[in-house]
């Protein structure tokens, strides 16, 4: 039997002596997209840390097609898992394209020349997140959104097995919103991502997990975990689930606070 794409073991990840993590399990096939959902605070973005190695886990483990991640090198991990992560410093003080080449640095020893064909890689993954024109714009003259794509931009160039995403819809308009996220499915990756519009979550991904102050609440398919009852607990507010005419996939529709 194959080995999981991407595997939690009775993850445990602390702060300040409190568990910000809390038994978290899930195995993940290769090519399904798979969101985090749950409120702010929840543990999403500490979640997806442990699974790329930025945390070291209390307990529990992390397995890539059966490998211990914490067996990796910096180099196989980058080779394996590319991330686009929620906030950029400063030292983006690059251009687009310079950005877009460091997706090929784990490929590459210190002495390999830049080629036609990482040329060819670059100018294309500019292409799909529609920045060529902007190549030569310094990171930081970006919109928020044009960033966000420039990352994605990077982590296609990486062309890694599994892609890991914190919020990517975040600052993108609805257009890009659905642009990225079918582009991240149509590239073939494993996706792993955190996502706040549960909706959203519902239309692209394979498999939701739901977390709550650390904890998983619910690991199945979309229409399996947006449940009126469960979603009503964990986000405090009214809802209503339905199909949504338009896709035919599950629809959350919140009410207001009262
Ligand atoms: N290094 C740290 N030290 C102390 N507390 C931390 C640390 N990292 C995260 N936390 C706490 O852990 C909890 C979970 O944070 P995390 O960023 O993982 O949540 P999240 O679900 O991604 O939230 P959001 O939806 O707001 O992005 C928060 O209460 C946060 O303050």
């Amino acid at each position: 039997m194959t080995a999981p794409h991407l595997q939690a073991h009775q993850l445990v990840w602390h702060a300040d002596n409190k568990a910000i993590i809390d038994q978290i399990s899930f195995a993940q096939n290769k090519g399904e997209t798979v969101g985090i959902v749950g409120p702010n605070g929840a543990g999403k973005t500490s979640l997806l840390k442990c699974l790329y190695g930025e945390h070291v886990a209390k307990s529990g483990e992390v397995l890539i097609s059966g490998e211990k991640l914490v067996a990796l090198s910096r180099k196989q991990l980058a080779q394996k898992v590319a991330v686009v992560g929620q906030h950029y410093d400063s030292v983006f003080n690059l251009t687009v394209i310079d950005i877009v080449k460091m997706g090929l640095i784990p490929h590459k020893s210190h002495f390999d020349l830049n080629t036609d064909a990482d040329r060819a890689i670059i100018e294309s993954a500019l292409k799909k997140v529609n920045l060529l024109d902007k190549q030569f714009q310094y990171f930081n003259t970006l919109s928020g959104g044009e960033q966000q794509r420039c990352l994605i931009a990077r982590a296609i160039v990486q062309r890694p097995e599994i892609l890991i995403m914190d919020e990517p819809t975040n600052h993108l308009d609805v257009y890009y919103q659905h642009q990225i996220l079918s582009l991240s499915k149509a590239l073939g990756f494993t996706v792993l991502m955190t996502i706040h519009d549960l909706n959203l979550a519902a239309q692209y991904c394979d498999r939701i997990l739901l977390m709550a102050n650390g904890k998983q609440l619910a690991f199945d398919t979309p229409i399996n975990v947006l449940q009126q009852p469960l979603l009503e607990q964990v986000f405090k507010l009214p809802c209503m689930i339905d199909i949504h005419p338009l896709t035919q996939k599950v629809r959350v529709s919140f009410g207001g606070v009262s």
